[in-house]
């Protein structure tokens, strides 16, 4: 096992002696060569638990051991044990993406540090042209890629990654997972802090969600969709974004955000489902719809809304 959390707690006080408890009895495990997600809104309490899991910051109660030993006793052994993509742009100023990764690479494993590396790297993302171009003229998306292969240019045995993929586009996205993919088949474990829940899904093992300091539902993707629903659910995009669509009766439960309307459903109104969105679209009330079984993004809201949404 690579991370053992046990009741960890972390309390913060607030204004006016109030105290916010942003960990929560939290407890879970991380194995050799799993991707683990950790989902949740601003202020779930994901970087609390990251920065304890570094040893930036100790728990008020609870245990952490990385790879068998406490993170308290030993915080310079578990900053070697992790590598870490920060949510916040790393600032490049001059340096090139090539230079600063391979700075890390040397920084990390020494002598061992094989240049090569670099360079299949930036080929994997498709960044092979901005190798040399310096920081301040990159791109967002270029500047989160070259934080990306600065945290796994010499990864340590757990790489935990914070909002990987914000400004990147949707191609080396793709790419970007693949090479996560491959390192944990060398048996490097990960941990994937995001509030994109939709990409999550297909990316990790297990996962986590966080709110208001608590685990609300851990397992695989599959177990947290089940312990919520086996419903279906219909997503429409509405023609104009103030359309008031009526809730149909076969719908369960409902959720609009703009011009994007979810109803789950029973599978046996599929039928029914579909009869009502293609007369929907005859009337000109929605541009276009979509059916598929309820996915994680639908437990997550359902789940920290405390509401049955879809
Ligand atoms: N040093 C601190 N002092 C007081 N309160 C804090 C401190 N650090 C975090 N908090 C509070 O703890 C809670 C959890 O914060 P945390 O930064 O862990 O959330 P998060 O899930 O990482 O959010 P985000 O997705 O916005 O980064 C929040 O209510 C935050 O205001």
């Amino acid at each position: 096992m690579i991370l053992d959390v046990n009741g960890v707690t972390k309390v913060f006080s607030g204004r006016r002696k109030s105290r916010v408890v942003a960990n929560d009895n939290l407890t879970f495990r991380i194995h050799e060569g799993e991707i683990y997600g950790l989902l949740g809104h601003n202020g779930a309490g994901k970087t609390t638990l990251v920065n304890q899991i570094l040893g930036l910051s100790t728990p008020d109660s609870g245990k952490i051991m990385l790879m068998g030993e406490s993170v308290l006793q030993s915080p310079a052994r578990a900053r070697s044990i992790c590598s870490v993509q920060p949510q916040s742009q790393v600032p490049l100023g001059l340096l090139t993406p090539k230079q600063a990764v391979s700075l890390m690479g040397k920084m990390r494993a020494g002598e061992n540090f094989d240049p090569k590396r670099v360079e299949e790297l930036f080929d994997a993302l498709d960044m092979t042209e901005w190798a040399n171009t310096v920081g301040e003229k990159l791109s967002g998306g270029f500047r989160r890629l070259t934080s990306f292969c600065m945290a796994v240019i010499a990864p340590g045995n757990l790489v935990i990654l914070d909002e990987p993929t914000n400004d990147v586009d949707p191609v080396r996205r793709r790419y970007l997972w693949q090479v996560i993919r491959n390192l944990t088949n060398d048996g490097t474990s990960v941990i994937l802090v995001t509030h994109n829940v939709v990409e999550a899904e297909k990316a990790v093992d297990r996962v986590a969600i966080l709110h208001k300091g608590k685990f609300l539902a851990q397992g695989t993707p599959s177990e947290v969709k089940s312990s919520v629903s086996n419903q279906m659910r219909i997503e429409l995009s509405v023609a104009k974004e103030s359309a008031e669509i009526e809730i149909p009766g076969w719908a369960l439960s409902s959720y609009q955000n703009g011009s994007r309307i979810l109803f789950s459903m029973d599978p046996a109104n599929v039928p029914a489902t579909i009869d009502w969105a293609k007369n929907q679209v005859d009337k000109g009330f929605v541009m276009d719809y979509s059916l598929s079984p309820t996915t994680i993004e639908d437990a997550y809201i359902t789940l920290t809304s405390g509401k049955a949404v879809v």
